[in-house]
């Protein structure tokens, strides 16, 4: 019976990931497209979510900072996520909404990009990040489900939106770890060429 309800869990996934494979493609190579023009102007990539998605944030920054698969030179990746000093102290002196979006006016230039991480899109302090991007002129990769919720309403044409088919969160969280490798794959192979994996 467990085994069931297991296995079920694992068709879940495989199917949605099946069916995000179409719908997604295309974002996910405009959000390469956007990051390699920053990363090769100068710029840098900060991330952001909260629960699953803050390790998302910071699994994505230690795979461009460390690497992926191949060796390169580091690639330039802060997590919002990571400073318990700066989420205490913006958390208790202004306000949780307001945990990223204090960062990314501190540390934000433009051309740099926000990856704003949020599975329902409804995340005040998500949403907050965004308008501070937006501020700062950095373009915005998000990636949400759910139809992007209020995340989705604020996003500017230049910007770019992943959003995963499905209503669970845990789903939604799968598809976006599977977006970030592939992010983290192409971005690897625009900046060193082709390699296979076979
Ligand atoms: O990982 C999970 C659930 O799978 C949770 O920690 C989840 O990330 C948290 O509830 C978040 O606060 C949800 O926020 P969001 O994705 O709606 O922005
Ligand atoms: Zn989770």
């Amino acid at each position: 019976m467990l085994e069931q309800r297991i296995q079920q869990q694992f068709f879940e996934s495989a199917d949605l990931k099946y069916q995000a494979a179409d719908l997604l493609a295309r974002p996910i190579a405009d959000a390469v497209q956007a990051i390699v023009g920053c990363l090769t102007a100068g710029g840098k990539v900060l991330a952001c979510g909260n629960g699953g998605s803050a390790s998302d944030a910071q699994h994505f920054a230690a795979e461009f900072v460390g690497r992926f698969e191949r060796e390169r030179p580091g690639l330039a990746a802060i997590s919002l996520t990571t400073d318990t000093s700066i989420l205490t102290a913006v958390g208790n002196d202004y306000d949780f909404s307001q945990v990223f979006s204090k960062q990314v006016q501190a540390l934000g230039q433009p051309g740099d990009v926000l990856v704003a991480m949020s599975t329902s899109g409804n995340s005040a302090n998500v949403l907050a990040a965004v308008q501070a991007a937006h501020d700062r002129e950095m373009t915005v990769v998000a990636l949400t489900g759910r139809g992007g919720g209020k995340l989705k309403e604020l996003l500017a044409e230049t910007d770019v939106h992943i959003c995963v088919p499905h209503d669970r969160t845990a789903r939604i969280q799968e598809v976006h770890i599977l977006s970030l490798h592939c992010m983290c794959d192409a971005i690897d192979t625009q900046l060193l060429g082709e390699q296979d994996h076979a």
